[in-house]
């Protein structure tokens, strides 16, 4: 339970406090209304309703793996939330992530490709455990694919996030390549027009873009991805003009810009880094944003409109975070033996 993603997260974060000191870890067991989104229908014609016959009590087993697993292992929350967002990324919705390298074999799967290696391994732990509990009592019937996309909702709503419906059927992929992962995903340092580019390749707008880089609202990165930032934005020698010198002065004290300690963290959201909220996007305007690709969020006039609305909203935020995680699991679906299977075991094709 105490790998560095998770324990480090601690150090740093006392730190912070001392700037800012709003720090709400109460509100995770509000509940909030529940959200519809189901107005559009999905590709592939994923269901609410897909595994009523089949496994009726999929989502039960899956949450009480999830709500252990939040109150052992925290840090889990975040981790599944971008597993799923990772997975997703790469070949579709089709639980691609969740397999394990071969020994002796000359190619890598997606996990160990460098872009997923900071994914703490909670996040893959506890979707294991959850297909374990339902095979025991459905066996051969739910795919990894789709026991990732509840999880993922479940520890939305556990850090005080929107619930909504999860629709399923997605079937689990057949090929997971490292090799495939880095031009599938965004990067920190990637410009507003790159990441427009890539999320558009997925069928996802400017405003999917938007609201869904709101999952930074809780979770931590390492120093690697920001800081260039602190000690030489964009090649200059001197900090972003876009950071507020209080953020600036943290962050330069957590990470040195040569021989620091690699598993050094510090907070996306520096006001409620462990509540889901629209925090994210007040901090974008007040030059709070940790990575330059979440503060670009707040500058480029195609996406700025939306950040000041959000951050205004929470509502608004919540029914549009719900919306898109719906059009995020929509993508690259698989139904069918040509491109899918069903696995016993998330971490193996099936043979
Ligand atoms: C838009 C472009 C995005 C970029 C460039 C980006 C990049 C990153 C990076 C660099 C980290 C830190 C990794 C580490 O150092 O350990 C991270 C963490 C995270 N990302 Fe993103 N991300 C993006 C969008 C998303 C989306 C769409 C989601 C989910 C819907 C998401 C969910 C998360 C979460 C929850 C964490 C925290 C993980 C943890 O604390 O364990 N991100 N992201
Ligand atoms: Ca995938
Ligand atoms: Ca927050």
């Amino acid at each position: 339970m105490s790998s560095p993603t998770f324990s480090s997260p601690a150090t740093i974060f006392m730190f912070f406090c001392f700037f800012f000191i709003n720090l709400p870890f109460s509100n995770s067991l509000l509940k909030y209304p529940l959200i519809n989104a189901t107005a559009r229908r999905a590709p592939r014609q994923l269901s609410v309703n897909y595994y009523a016959k089949s496994c009726p009590q999929v989502e039960s087993l899956v949450g009480s793996v999830t709500s252990n697993m939040f109150k052992e292992a925290p840090a889990s929350g975040p981790a599944t939330i971008r597993l799923f967002f990772h997975d997703c990324f790469v070949e579709g919705c089709d639980g691609s992530i969740l397999i394990s390298s071969k020994a002796g074999s000359k190619e890598l799967a997606e996990k160990d490709a460098e872009d997923n290696k900071d994914i703490a391994k909670e996040a893959f732990e506890g979707i294991n455990k959850a297909k374990a509990i339902v095979e025991s009592k459905c066996p051969g019937v739910v795919s990894c694919a789709d026991i990732l996309a509840i999880a993922t909702r479940n520890f939305v709503h556990l850090v005080g996030g929107p619930y909504y419906e999860v629709k399923k059927g997605r079937w689990d992929g057949k090929l997971s390549k490292a090799s495939r992962v880095h031009q599938n995903l965004p990067q920190s340092n990637s410009t507003v027009d790159q990441l427009l580019k890539l999320f558009s390749s997925k069928g996802l707008t400017s405003e999917d873009l938007v609201v869904l880089s709101g999952a930074h609202t809780i979770g931590f990165a390492h120093c690697k991805q920001f800081v260039n930032r602190i000690y030489n934005y964009k090649g200059t020698k001197k900090p972003d003009p876009y950071m507020d010198p209080r953020l600036f002065k943290a962050l330069k004290m957590s990470c040195p810009q040569f021989g620091g300690n690699v598993d050094i963290v510090a907070p996306f959201d520096v006001t409620t880094p462990f509540s889901f909220d629209n925090a994210y996007y007040g901090n974008l305007e007040a030059k709070l944003g940790l990575l330059a690709s979440d503060q670009a969020l707040s500058l480029d006039p195609r996406t700025k409109p939306l950040v000041q609305e959000l951050a205004k909203d929470k509502h608004k935020f919540f029914q549009a975070f719900a919306d898109a995680m719906e059009k995020m699991g929509g993508i690259g679906v698989k139904r069918g033996r040509k491109h899918g299977e069903f696995r016993k075991d998330c971490t193996m094709h099936h043979m």
